[in-house]
């Protein structure tokens, strides 16, 4: 077992680190010998217990008030092992976003990277590869070629295999050699394809877990296809991690509207008190790609939209959108209330969606492939590309509230929102300047989660003039005009909040339990009935069928009103 890691409040880190600098300068033999009894430290040392873990309070990184390097007076060591470091993600996003925070000086001093895959790659080839990636991403950045240069320094490779407990325990000594002695933490990123996280899981618990700091796990979705291998999961990773190890990543809770959402909530006296069935008619949670599954489709058609997109993504969003306010900012306060609203749900029916799949498209000479057409999905998948879904909250405050999903891949535009349609206003005296469509007189509050954050609150408004014209207007706060820097990616924010032992924004495992109550059933139906999705065609609107859902709840999508900018 790993050494376990809870972070507590501001003024007992603070205690901690004070005990854990004594402890490590003076009496590392204490730790060792707690070490050999197998017993369960919870120093809450290193960078979680700096200062910068009071977050909500101090901004981070150089353009905040505090520069992580100032702040770093634990002579502690931080080593970050990407375990799946030739894959996908870990170029597309891991690598870039350990660098952009330590661009912004928000990783510790003393810090290393570690890409660990079976891939043969010297440190200097791993380093070839990152520097690829950063170049075409960041080039526009101050000073970023001599940043990258020390950064690049700092990472190093090690290939081995994922069952392997020796190729690990090479790891560790590589890892030591670096942290020369220094009490280290470590973090560990499984960018890996699921089927091998128990493996990774076992091994770098028993072969390289920190001896004498925290070791924390980051574990990449899908967290199984149902309850039953979710639980699985849970249970087989729990033989190696405590809970408290183990950050299961939802990527978008670390985007920056979603992060919002709660702000705009309790920060706000104007939207909580309209934040229930009395006001609100409908929520929307949008999300679409307008490419398709190209170069994922054999992962994606064991998984299909439901369980990629809708069972994680956009639930983390409603529950979030949905929960009652928490008792503190405290991550379990907050996954408390999340839970609460997960399980007041109704578990999803076959009556309460529609499935899609698309189909090859020509348009202006350009031909778009089906789904079916990737050689790793076979010719009859009857994987959704597309699902939309209604769903109910049985609790006082959302009794009767449709919240609608929506999710595709290949759709004609690439967006995620969330958009909150308000009733009617009652009597309205300006009733017939809607003419007979009063849906046309509705709020409606949107949150443009990407591309091009934003949020905007349509309203009626008199058009200026001697008569009485109204027409429907936006408060737009459009986020490039109002904070003109660049919005830090997802990842940036989650893998930061897993250095410093921030779990707000991780999924707790009954969070997972909840969120796979729901989608089972459903999940196992459309497999059982061989339901057949609606084709729509790549680049198109996606299935009419998502239509007639939403009417049967009296819903418009408020995307295909065409009213938005
Ligand atoms: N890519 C993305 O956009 C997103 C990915 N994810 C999740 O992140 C994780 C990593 O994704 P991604 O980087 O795309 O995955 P990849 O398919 O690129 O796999 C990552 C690495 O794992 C190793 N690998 C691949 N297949 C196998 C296999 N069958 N057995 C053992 N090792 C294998 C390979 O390294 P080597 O051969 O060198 O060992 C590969 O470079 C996955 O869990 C994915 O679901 C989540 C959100 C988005
Ligand atoms: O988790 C996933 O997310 C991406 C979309 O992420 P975004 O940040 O680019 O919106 C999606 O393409 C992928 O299928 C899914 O696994």
């Amino acid at each position: 077992m790993g050494l376990s890691d809870s972070s507590k409040n501001p003024c007992q880190k603070s205690l901690s680190a004070q005990i854990l600098k004594w402890a490590s300068t003076q009496c590392c033999f204490f730790a060792r010998c707690f070490l050999k009894f197998n017993l369960r430290l919870d120093f809450g040392v290193g960078t979680a217990g700096s200062p910068l873990a009071k977050k909500h309070i101090e901004p981070r990184g150089k353009k905040g008030s505090l520069p992580f390097s100032e702040l770093d007076n634990v002579e502690s060591h931080l080593s970050i092992t990407i375990v799946g470091a030739s894959g996908d993600l870990a170029k597309k996003k891991i690598f870039p976003a350990l660098f952009a925070l330590y661009y912004e000086d928000c990783l510790p001093k003393n810090f290393i990277v570690f890409g660990y895959a079976r891939t043969k790659m010297t440190d200097e080839e791993l380093r070839n590869m990152i520097s690829r990636t950063l170049t075409c991403r960041i080039d526009k950045r101050e000073n970023c070629e001599d940043k990258m240069d020390h950064f690049l320094k700092r990472c190093f490779y090690h290939s081995g295999l994922y069952d392997s407990e020796e190729h690990f325990v090479e790891l560790n000594s590589k890892l030591k050699e670096r942290e020369a002695g220094k009490l280290s933490n470590r973090l560990f990123y499984l960018s890996i394809p699921p089927n091998i996280f128990v493996d990774v899981a076992r091994c770098a618990s028993l072969g390289a877990s920190s001896e004498n700091g925290w070791t924390r796990v980051i574990v990449e979705k899908p967290f199984g296809r149902d309850s039953k291998s979710s639980g699985e999961l849970t249970r087989c990773l729990k033989q190696y991690l405590a809970e408290d190890q183990i950050f299961r990543i939802d990527h978008y809770l670390g985007k920056e509207l979603v992060e919002n959402l709660s702000v705009l909530r309790f920060a706000n006296l104007i939207f909580e008190p309209l934040w229930s069935r009395n006001c609100i008619r409908n929520v929307q949670l949008i999300f679409s790609e307008d490419f398709g599954t190209e170069g994922r489709g054999g992962y994606f058609d064991s998984y299909g939209i439901i369980r990629d997109i809708m069972q994680n993504h956009l639930l983390q969003i409603l529950a979030l959108f949905a929960m009652e306010s928490p008792v503190s900012l405290d991550a379990e306060d907050i996954r408390n209330e999340k839970v609460k609203v997960l399980r007041s749900m109704r578990p999803l029916q076959l009556e309460d969606v529609v499935v899609g799949q698309y189909k090859g498209h020509s348009k202006g000479g350009k031909s778009y492939p089906a789904y079916t057409d990737d050689p790793t999905v076979p010719n009859d998948s009857l994987t959704p590309t597309f699902a939309a879904a209604a769903l109910f909250i049985n609790n006082a405050r959302w009794d009767g509230v449709p919240f609608l999903m929506k999710a595709g891949k290949a759709i004609h535009t690439k967006r995620a929102e969330i958009r909150v349609q308000f009733r009617h206003v009652p009597g309205n005296l300006y009733k017939r300047n809607f003419g007979t469509d009063l849906d046309k007189a509705t709020n409606e509050l949107v949150l443009r989660v990407q591309p091009d954050e934003a949020i905007y609150l349509k309203i009626n408004n008199k058009v200026p003039g001697l008569g009485m014209r109204l027409d429907r207007s936006d408060l737009n706060l459009l986020y490039r005009a109002r904070y003109p820097r660049e919005i830090p990616d997802a990842y940036e924010r989650l893998l930061l909040d897993a250095i410093e032992g921030e779990r707000r924004l991780f999924i707790r495992s009954d969070e997972l339990d909840a969120a796979w109550a729901l989608f089972t059933p459903l999940l196992n139906e459309l497999e059982e009935k061989k339901i057949v999705p609606e084709l729509y065609p790549h680049g198109s609107r996606g299935p009419v069928g998502a239509h007639y859902l939403a009417a049967k709840h009296n819903v418009r999508w408020g995307d295909l009103s065409g009213e938005d900018s």
